[in-house]
């Protein structure tokens, strides 16, 4: 069995980019860039006013001032500036050519036309020109975009940007004891959950999921399920993977040509996970323990799938110190479902006393996963652990 790190650095190779499309601004959050932003403009695109006050000379300070115009935010004052003179000014105005400071009001004492500078200890509140961005700038995260990096383009005057597509991610559950939801379950029958929550967490990744019929356990049901998979940019199965006797998805994919990238890993929940490629489609079968699959869609399906945007991976631990002690582990990597509490100086980190890979209910309360490596001798509470957020 190889290592999770080798399993996602593995997972991670299959990506290969997806096209890209060119879309408005207003519809690019969460989106990738899959060119680089060029900006069509300098911001500010002049020296401008900080504050609502007064456009001087430093050198006239101590002199008293006639003020002699007035500049507003998209309304320049186009006079000459001159000695022992003012220019009323307002946030956002060009500050006149000139002047080198502008006083905030609050700090002049004025009557009239006839104004003096009280105070001088503030700066010179001016911001100047290409402070912010400068016109042939390239802005070009390698992250989804966010709320800020859509306000940035729109102020480097881009109208449309080219962004990674979504990847289209087939998704494709099976076992002849599995309905949809909705459908009362026969004898022996249970609801099928894996693949509404693994199409969740494509969706969170960015991608398009699509899901497919849930295919029975027999090798001419899979072989058709795969086949509807066919034109998409990611291929997940769900559930038999493991070594029962209906435990078809190895051996189907095998039969398709899949070149097989691992399968099994050192982890716990998530040991039976494959990996590969159908001809151009990446393939991971995730096992069908509902933990198992979300926990191995979180760790490797979500990067995968941000790989194929372009986006950087990150792995996301934290730290954390134990609420309870915990007995040694065996020798697979294991993620541990866990809640959070306020502690001193990091977060407390209590695991469930359950860590049954059926329970959904104790991976739907779960705030963290806390990942302990492979045979991690036992821990006293108050210990510092690695653990993985699960929310936000
Ligand atoms: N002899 C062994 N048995 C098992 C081993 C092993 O090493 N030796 N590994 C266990 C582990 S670990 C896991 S994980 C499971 C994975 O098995 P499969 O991937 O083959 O999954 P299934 O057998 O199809 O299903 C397991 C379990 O999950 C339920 N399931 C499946 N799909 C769904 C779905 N879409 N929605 C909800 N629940 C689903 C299924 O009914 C089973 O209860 O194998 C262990 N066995
Ligand atoms: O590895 Mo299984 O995924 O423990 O339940």
């Amino acid at each position: 069995m190889i290592s999770v790190e080798e399993a996602l650095a593995k997972v991670l190779g299959l990506a290969h980019p997806v096209a890209g499309e060119i879309i408005p601004i207003d519809q690019a959050w969460g989106r990738v860039l899959a060119q680089p932003a060029v900006s069509r403009i300098t911001q500010p695109p002049f020296d401008a006013s900080a504050m609502d006050g007064y456009a001087v000379r430093t050198v006239d300070m101590d002199r008293p001032l006639s003020v002699i115009g007035e500049a507003a935010a998209g309304r320049p004052w186009t006079g000459r500036a001159a000695p022992s003179t003012a220019v009323r000014i307002f946030t956002g105005a060009a500050v006149p050519d000139g002047y080198d400071r502008v006083v905030m009001q609050e700090h002049v004492v004025r009557e009239g036309d006839r104004l003096r500078v009280a105070d001088r200890s503030s700066g010179t509140n001016i911001r100047k020109a290409g402070d912010d961005f400068r016109q042939g700038e390239c802005f070009a995260p390698a992250r989804r975009l966010t709320a800020a990096d859509i306000g940035l383009l729109a102020a480097m005057n881009i109208p449309a940007v080219t962004v990674a597509k979504r990847p289209r991610v087939a998704v494709l559950a099976g076992g002849d004891e599995l309905v949809p939801p909705g459908t009362p379950p026969g004898p022996g029958q249970i609801v099928s959950s894996n693949d509404l929550a693994i199409a969740a967490l494509v969706r969170e990744a960015g991608a398009d999921p699509i899901i497919l019929p849930i295919a029975c356990d027999t090798e001419d049901s899979l072989r058709a399920g795969f086949a509807s998979a066919s034109g998409a940019d990611l291929l997940v199965t769900i559930g038999g993977a493991s070594v029962g006797d209906h435990d078809l998805v190895g051996k189907v994919a095998a039969d398709l040509g899949l070149q097989r990238a691992f399968y099994k890993i050192a982890m716990r929940p998530g040991k039976p996970l494959m990996a590969g490629r159908l001809g151009e489609m990446p393939m991971v079968g995730l096992p069908g323990n509902p933990v198992s699959a979300i926990v191995c869609g979180i760790l490797f399906i979500q990067p995968l799938i941000a790989a194929m945007q372009g986006v950087r991976p990150s792995h996301g631990l934290r730290k954390a110190r134990l609420a309870a002690d915990l007995a040694a582990e065996g020798d697979r990597q294991h993620y541990l479902r866990a809640a959070l509490e306020n502690g001193d100086d990091l977060p407390l980190i209590r695991p469930f006393s359950s860590q049954d890979s059926a329970r959904l209910s104790l991976m739907a309360q779960a705030d963290a996963l806390l990942v302990r490596p492979p045979n991690d001798p036992p821990r006293p509470a108050g210990d510092i652990v690695s653990f993985l957020p699960l929310r936000g």
